[in-house]
């Protein structure tokens, strides 16, 4: 019933629902007064009142007086303070993608908005395009270049000016990042007048010609095929699954459709994982198109991200490359989305809303009217079965672009063999030959560090993070103990904390141990070690990368970081040391994600002329992955996986979802999963199975228990159902605050 308006409001006055950042499921009602000068709508910005705080908030709904339902009287309600945007910041489609997700991943509304809004948005700054500024060589700054004249250690200045001479047309302010150019450098630059700054109202007009296409490249038979599939559909909604294997030359199809896309005056959106938007990748979009190309990462600022979004969302931007997040870019005149290796586990977003950006890409284009690219040469269970049931269509790629000849598979049996500090004696022949042939050796560890643990020879005392109950890894070359699963860490003890012996060795094998054993087994040999420890550094990975195209590594030892998306086509021979983590954990996408694992890795070798090899070293080498990565490919083994998914009814042919809940002392957590369970028992008529409450795959993390309960169901209607019945309730629990609980849509791994 809508209580009598008071004396201070009139009918004019707006009732605005608000989408505020916390963690309830609800949005809240505030007043707009009737003279308010900017007229409301959904989707834009406002702060609102809140407790004693102020909030930035997203408009979803207006309403009369007349129409206001709420529990408070309307009188009660309180004002709005300000509408920050004089405009909806978004289109139809993404007001409409949000309420989507909001019904299917049961988040609160605040939480979702704070992943699709810039940071900067989030922090209510204005949505205002920056004036930008390009940067240019200067005759003077040419002649000093060209004459040797920038001092011999002021490398920076030189490669700036180097990168400035290539760019005739100039570097934009907004673009430094891109060519890792620092704007200290550019200063002192221009100090001597050997760079000038030009400040411009407009992007500078892109070229007539749209793209530089590489001379003498003549498409295969099956991307010319891809192509035409997908084009046919560029108006329309259609998911496509180009399963292509390693080097099939994906990137050229993606490159051929863009083209098209921008060709119609369109936008292309291309999602890659996270340690995939190298500078290499931006490179090869870059050589190839003359228009607008923007990235959103993580690696940019936040005013850096904030302008790069306004051009998606104005349309300078024509073609929008970034990580999961970009997903969620503002299009002006959206053409087509890419995701590049769609299995990559960064599309899942594993922290706050967590939603997977492969899934919900599929939604966006379904009301966009447009189609998407998912490609990978081992491609998700999600993905195939999709195209069991007709909803992914699958284009395949199964011929290398450049190579004729296949890749040679040796499996070593380690249960045979005597190591030297965890390389078998074939492998390391196997090393020295293909040095030997002047070619390169990729050497793939997941595991970074010197050794997973150190342990009292005398006492048995081993290192465990207390935080976590597992061991903290033993960093050497810094003395340091990190939990991998937390990120504490501490010094390393050289006496046993327990019994004071001296006998504290490091134990197991981890990628800076393996590039010591390297190192003295071949001397000789230039050898890089890449993972994240050793590519902190901002250009860092970008170094690394030209030095190994450039010929001045002869051995990679790396971490996942190396085995995806890179073209190094000097590498002959890929060798991986430890594949029996992999390939049995509790988890059961172990087996999915060791398959795609190593055909990704392999897929680094026999990429030119030269034949490849890859070496694989385990325990189980008569493990049943393993023979039909080998013999069949991918495209077996992901067929037996699935038929195993249907016999036991996991997903994806089964949905789940998951009450995730942690806090300092046990207790607490299972009487909530407890409480939980009791009310969504309350609907046992909806065909959904609970199983747990039950202690998560890592029980303990940073001093908090963490327990889980498990929804799954064949049919996916019920599970959502259920939930929509129930979440209200579970949100109002008593035991709900006492602990730190989530819900988990279609959920994966453990974090
Ligand atoms: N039709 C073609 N003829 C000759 N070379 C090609 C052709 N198409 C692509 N290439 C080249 O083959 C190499 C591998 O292609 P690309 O990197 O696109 O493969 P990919 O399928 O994306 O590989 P991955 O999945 O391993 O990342 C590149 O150097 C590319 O320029
Ligand atoms: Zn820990």
């Amino acid at each position: 019933m809508l209580s009598k308006p008071n004396g201070s409001t009139t009918n004019h006055e707006k009732v605005i629902s608000v989408a505020v950042n916390v963690p309830l499921r609800r949005l809240f009602e505030y007043r707009l007064a009737a003279d308010y000068p900017i007229p409301p709508q959904v989707g834009q910005r406002v702060t609102v009142p809140f407790g004693k705080q102020t909030k930035t908030g997203v408009i979803l709904a207006i309403s009369s007086f007349e129409d206001y339902h709420g529990d408070l009287p309307v009188e009660k309600l309180k004002f709005i303070t300000s509408i920050l945007d004089e405009q909806s910041l978004f289109g139809p489609s993404l007001l409409k993608l949000y309420q989507w997700m909001e019904k299917y991943y049961h988040a609160p509304p605040g939480e979702i908005w704070q992943t699709i809004l810039p940071s900067e948005l989030a922090k209510g700054k204005p949505a205002e395009r920056s004036r930008d500024s390009i940067w240019q060589i200067t005759q003077q700054g040419r002649e000093a270049l060209a004459g040797n004249q920038v001092a011999k250690n002021a490398i920076k200045q030189k490669l700036t000016l180097a990168k400035l001479n290539e760019n005739r047309h100039g570097i934009l302010h907004s673009r430094l990042a891109d060519y890792d150019i620092q704007y200290t450098t550019l200063k002192t630059l221009a100090g001597k007048n050997w760079v000038l700054r030009d400040f411009i109202d407009a992007l500078p007009i892109a070229h007539d010609q749209i793209t530089n296409l590489p001379n003498n490249l003549v498409l295969t038979e099956q991307q010319t095929k891809a192509i035409q599939a997908i084009s046919q559909s560029l108006e329309q909604y259609q998911t496509f699954l180009l399963f292509g294997v390693t080097a099939s030359g994906k990137t050229e199809v993606y490159l051929r459709l863009i083209e098209q896309v921008i060709l119609q005056g369109k936008q292309a959106l291309v999602l890659v994982p996270e340690i995939g938007l190298t500078p290499q990748t931006l490179k090869r979009f870059k050589d190839r198109f003359n228009v607008n190309i923007v990235v959103l990462h993580s690696g940019l600022t936040d005013q850096q991200r904030l302008q790069n979004w306004l051009q998606a969302k104005s349309g300078d931007a024509q073609i929008i490359i970034g990580t999961r997040s970009a997903l969620f870019s503002e299009l002006f005149s959206p053409g087509i989305i890419i995701i590049d290796e769609e299995h990559d586990q960064s599309f899942r977003q594993q922290q706050g809303f967590r939603y997977s950006a492969r899934d919900v890409a599929m939604v966006r284009a379904s009301f966009e009217n447009i189609p998407v690219v998912l490609g990978s040469a081992s491609p998700s269970l999600e993905s195939l079965i999709n195209v069991d049931k007709n909803k992914v269509r699958r284009l395949d790629l199964t011929e290398k672009a450049q190579s004729q000849t296949d890749v040679k598979f040796r499996i070593i049996d380690l249960k045979k063999q005597s190591l030297i500090n965890g390389l078998s004696r074939d492998l390391i022949a196997g090393i020295r030959h293909h040095l030997d042939a002047k070619s390169q050796v990729l050497l793939f560890l997941n595991r970074r560090g010197y050794a997973p643990v150190l342990l009292c020879h005398e006492c048995g005392w081993s290192s465990l993070c207390q935080r976590c109950d597992i061991h903290y890894t033993y960093h050497h070359q810094s003395h340091y103990l990190q939990c991998h699963h937390c990120g504490s860490n501490r010094k390393a003890p050289t006496q046993c904390p327990q019994c004071q012996s001296e006998q504290v060795v490091p134990v197991g094998l981890g990628t800076e141990r393996l590039a010591e054993a390297v190192t003295a087994l071949f001397p000789d040999a230039k050898i890089a070690r890449i993972d994240r420890d050793t590519t902190r550094r901002k250009s860092a990975m970008n170094d690394y990368v030209d030095a190994i195209k450039g010929g001045e590594i002869d051995i990679l030892i790396g971490t996942q970081m190396l085995a995806k998306g890179h073209h190094f086509p000097n590498v002959t021979l890929v060798g991986l040391i430890d594949m029996d983590g992999a390939l049995y954990s509790a988890d059961f996408r172990a087996p999915e994600y060791a398959a795609q694992l190593i055909t990704q890795v392999s897929g680094r070798t026999g990429r030119s002329s030269k034949a490849g090899e890859v070496i694989i070293q385990t325990h189980h080498s008569d493990h049943p992955m393993l023979s039909q990565i080998i013999h069949s490919g991918y495209a077996t083994f992901a067929e037996s996986a699935i038929e195993e998914r249907v016999e036991a009814e996991l997903p994806p042919h089964s949905f789940a979802a998951m009450f995730q809940a942690e806090a300092p002392f046990v207790d607490p957590v299972k009487t909530f999963l407890q409480d939980t369970k009791q009310i969504l028992d309350r609907y046992s008529n909806l065909k959904v199975e609970l199983l747990g409450p039950c202690p998560a795959l890592y029980t303990k993390k940073a001093g908090k228990f963490r327990y889980q309960l498990f929804l799954q169901s064949v049919n996916r209607n019920q599970l959502h159902q259920l939930l929509s019945l129930t979440m209200n309730d579970i949100e109002s629990l008593a035991s709900a605050k006492k602990v730190r609980w989530r819900v988990e849509i279609d959920p994966v791994g453990d974090s």
